[in-house]
């Protein structure tokens, strides 16, 4: 099953949404022990955030002529020209509200050893209600029917847990299709919204999926049980990331277990967010859901390979097209 290379002819706008954008410091240890003194390998300082990661990999996704990826959020003033020379190099459309100081630096402990990243991401910029007005500005202009929105991300201090399912029920109301990639209370709030502020799909990992269902899964069954009843609830697509198990793709109709092969890591950070693009790269060309599912994969595998949020040339990322294993489960009755 090889996926041609080229996109049809026309693709709905993108737009990535990321409220707490981060300059990601990577650090590379040779091992990480805890309590010890590390001397570091190297540095890197790259722009960051979920949405911020998810539209790096919808632009090198893109081919000339294609409409630009529409980056928004909220970004600190301070430190801004990080991202804008990044948007630039990647012509990537910036439509970010900019607020007073600087945008958090998440650190990443990278070991060397087994490709495993330990995260320490700070709480962020505080924004003012103005900001969200804006944001909310921005979105009816770029947002219409049609157009795919990803929501990635926590949530900056002070804004309350349901901004997500407000943001959510504006682009409803546009009739554009929301894809929420968050954890935590923002998740569980989103997904106690009412049916016209809910995302059309989410993509939460096994961990963050477990927390909402309030149980530990301890076989497959539990997991498509708790994400089919995401569906019932009105979520359209329900995909559980499940790190090197791959990934879980339900629908109320279809359920695949995608499984990639062992694969070189670089480093697994912003893996979820090159899934989520391989989504958004499929369903804007009206995809099946085992080629969507093969093409969430790829796109993973394709950013694991490497650091930042960045993925190779199309013919790269589909030369994993066929490695992956999509295997149909019966959905639960
Ligand atoms: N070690 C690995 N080997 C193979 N594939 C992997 C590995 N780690 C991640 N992946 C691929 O990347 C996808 C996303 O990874 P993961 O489940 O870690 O997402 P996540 O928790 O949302 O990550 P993040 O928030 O750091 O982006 C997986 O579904 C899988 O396809
Ligand atoms: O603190 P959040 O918003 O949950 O996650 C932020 C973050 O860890 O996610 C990306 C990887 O997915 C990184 O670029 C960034 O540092």
């Amino acid at each position: 099953m090889t996926a041609p290379l080229h996109a049809p002819l026309h693709i709905p706008a993108i737009l990535t949404v990321t409220l707490n954008p981060a300059i990601d410091h990577t650090v590379r240890l040779k091992e990480l022990i805890p309590g010890t003194v590390h001397r570091a390998l190297g540095s890197e300082w790259a722009a960051g955030g979920k949405g911020v990661n998810v539209a790096g990999c919808l632009a090198d996704w893109r081919l000339d002529g294609e409409p630009s990826v529409v980056a928004t959020g909220l970004l600190g003033e301070g430190n801004a020209p990080t991202f804008e020379a990044f948007f630039a190099a990647k012509g990537i459309a910036d439509r970010f509200v900019r607020i007073p100081g600087h945008t958090r630096t998440n650190i990443k402990l990278l070991d060397e050893a087994t490709g495993d990243t330990t995260d320490i991401n700070p709480a962020g910029l505080m924004p003012q209600s103005i900001h969200l007005e804006q944001l909310r500005a921005v979105l009816e202009a770029e947002a219409s029917a049609g157009s795919i929105v990803v929501l990635s991300g926590s949530l900056p201090p002070g804004l309350p847990h349901a901004t997500y399912r407000e943001i959510v029920r504006g682009l409803n109301r546009e009739g554009a299709r929301v894809i929420l990639d968050a954890g935590g209370r923002a998740f569980r709030d989103a997904l106690a919204a009412p049916a016209d502020a809910l995302p059309w799909a989410v993509k939460p990992n096994q961990y963050e999926l477990e927390q909402w269902a309030g149980e530990r899964f301890v076989d497959l069954g539990g997991m498509v049980r708790a994400a089919h009843r995401l569906c019932r609830q009105g979520i359209g697509l329900v995909v559980v990331s499940r790190g090197a198990e791959g990934a879980l793709f339900v629908s109320e109709r279809h359920v695949l277990l995608g499984r990639p092969p062992i694969l070189q890591v670089a480093s697994t950070v912003g893996a979820g967010d090159a899934l989520v693009a391989g989504m958004v790269a499929a369903l804007a060309e009206k995809a099946e859901p085992e080629r969507v599912a093969r093409m969430a994969l790829s796109f993973a595998a394709a950013k694991l390979a490497r650091r930042g949020p960045s993925l190779p040339d199309r013919a790269a990322v589909l030369s994993h097209f066929d490695t992956m294993t999509i295997e149909r489960l019966t959905p639960p009755v």
